[in-house]
């Protein structure tokens, strides 16, 4: 989808399409000297990941096989203790094998720090983390993984490229900061964003 469709809802584009496409290409290369002629398993971290995934999948210039899992964290009751809910396991065996866990955004980093922790259980060969988008605070990620980020970026929830808010605007092919409006009138339930109700 276009942004124009949404962009009432849009505080600022911060990625285009092509910005983000040419920067995935970039980090596949990367990946791709990393492993040479060693098959990695990209394990994409569902929703937020999947048109990343499959996107630096395609631009990978060698062989890739792709998993997926999704873990969702618990409420904010239990949040403070770093564990999540496995909502869907990986169905590839990865002992000895090559991880990637790629996602579209380390936040707080704690569901990648959890899935770090749940995938070296299963005694892969490596572990290496891929993400398109890292904010600033990050400290529960694991030091000593090796990480490959797109972009920095600031504050500000990010939808777009399969990233969303409440399930929308995961097909945007932008990345862009939701105006604090929209999901602050969404959490009031007062208004509906841009062109739905
Ligand atoms: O670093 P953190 O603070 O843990 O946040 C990052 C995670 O949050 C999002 O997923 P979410 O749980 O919103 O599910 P979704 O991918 O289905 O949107 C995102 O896709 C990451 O997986
Ligand atoms: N956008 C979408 N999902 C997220 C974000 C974000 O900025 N941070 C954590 N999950």
């Amino acid at each position: 989808m276009d942004a124009s469709h949404v962009a009432d809802d849009l505080e600022s584009v911060i990625l285009t399409e092509e910005q983000i496409l040419a920067r995935v290409g970039e980090l596949a290369a990367e990946l791709h000297e990393r492993f040479g002629s060693r098959t990695p398993v990209l394990v994409g971290v569902l929703g937020g990941a999947a048109t990343f995934t499959v996107d630096l999948a395609r631009a990978y210039p060698g062989q890739v096989e792709i998993g997926w899992m999704a873990a969702k964290s618990y409420s904010t009751g239990n949040r403070a203790s770093g564990s999540l809910r496995l909502l869907k396991d990986l169905d590839i065996d990865i002992t000895g094998r090559d991880v990637v866990i790629v996602d579209g955004v380390i936040d707080t980093g704690l569901t990648m720090s959890w899935l770090i922790a749940n995938l070296a259980q299963r005694e892969p060969a490596s572990i290496t983390v891929c993400a398109l988008l890292r904010k600033p605070e990050t400290a529960h990620v694991e030091a000593g993984t090796p990480t490959y980020v797109g972009f920095d970026v600031g504050e500000g929830l990010i939808v777009g490229y399969g990233l969303d808010h409440e399930g929308h605007y995961r097909n945007l092919r932008c990345a862009a900061v939701l105006a604090p409006a929209v999901y602050a009138a969404r959490r009031g339930r007062r208004v509906a964003p841009h062109g739905r109700t």
